[in-house]
């Protein structure tokens, strides 16, 4: 199944410069490690915004609540999902 997700980031400006840095390397290492195993296939920046959209090819809601909710950023982010279904016009 796959999800397009949203995700937007919004760390505490008094958050510990070394924490903060932890955090976003366990993420980077977190996130790194699913887009090799082919789970978390799309990651793109938008632009001027501290957020992303992902693409996430899983087998059910369950399996992205728990990878979503092990993101080591999880507790500082919005995060909207939309399953996504084929197009029937997708040639
Ligand atoms: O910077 C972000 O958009 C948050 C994030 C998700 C995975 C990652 O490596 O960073």
């Amino acid at each position: 199944m796959l999800f397009h997700v949203r995700m937007d980031v919004h760390l505490p400006a008094d958050l510990d410069p070394e924490m903060r840095a932890d955090i976003v390397a366990r993420e980077k290492a977190y996130s790194q490690e699913l887009q090799r195993s082919g789970k978390w296939p799309h990651i793109w920046r938008i632009v001027g915004e501290y957020s992303n959209f992902s693409v996430f090819d899983v087998e059910s809601g369950d399996e992205l609540h728990d990878i979503l909710s092990g993101l080591p950023l999880f507790p500082y982010m919005d995060i909207k999902v939309t399953p996504l279904a084929k197009h029937p016009s997708k040639i």
